[in-house]
């Protein structure tokens, strides 16, 4: 089964490929903008894959997806990817300085619309933010100060086959394939 995913961001696209790739789906991203609501991930999906079926009129799916921080009152969020362009990952840990609540989790809202219902599709991955920069060259973001529970690795130390084992985006992806696979 073919699945269109209108992102700008490549990164969840090689991920979501090598997530289904056993379940013999192909992803095909197109680049169809969409305004990003203020609000909850759930709205940012919802709203985004309406305002993309419009322009493209076949079955489609947009992902928000955000980090959330426990001590900051779940900040970044929905910001997550102007923080992670402005403070960045160095910013993220001054603000976490000497603390020890460093409970984080990433969240992924997949919105599904084929002009009939629109489904949501979540994932969560809990974990913990290190207390460095930990890089081994994969994933992007904040998987460099994300250490997955029951790992001892940050998710930039994973290869992206490991990260897609249980990242957020795996549990969510993974909903929208049961589904498809039940129409
Ligand atoms: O370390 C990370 N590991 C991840 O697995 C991950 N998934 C998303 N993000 C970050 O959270 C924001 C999401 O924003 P987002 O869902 O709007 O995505 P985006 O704007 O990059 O692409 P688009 O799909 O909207 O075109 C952006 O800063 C992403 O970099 C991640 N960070
Ligand atoms: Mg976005």
């Amino acid at each position: 089964m073919k699945i269109y995913f209108a992102t700008g961001n490549q990164n969840k696209v090689d991920e979501a490929e090598i997530i289904l790739k056993e379940a013999n789906c192909e992803i095909e991203q197109i680049e169809i903008p969409y305004a990003e609501v203020q609000g909850r991930l759930e709205e940012v999906s919802a709203f985004g894959v309406l305002e993309v079926f419009e322009k493209f009129n076949r079955p489609v799916i947009v992902e928000d997806s955000g980090f959330f921080i426990e001590k900051l009152n779940d900040f970044p969020g929905t910001y997550s990817r102007f923080v992670q362009e402005t403070i960045g990952n160095e910013g993220i840990l001054k603000l976490l300085e000497n603390e020890t609540n460093r409970n984080a989790y990433f969240k992924t809202v997949i919105g599904y619309y084929d002009g009939d219902n629109i489904k949501l599709f979540t994932g969560i991955v809990k974990g913990t933010i290190s207390t460095e920069i930990k890089d081994g060259g994969f994933g992007f973001a904040y998987d460099s100060i994300f250490i997955p529970e029951g790992k001892t690795k940050t998710f930039a130390e994973m290869t992206t086959e490991e990260k897609s084992e249980i990242s957020h985006r795996k549990r969510a992806f993974y909903e929208l394939k049961n589904y498809l696979e039940n129409l």
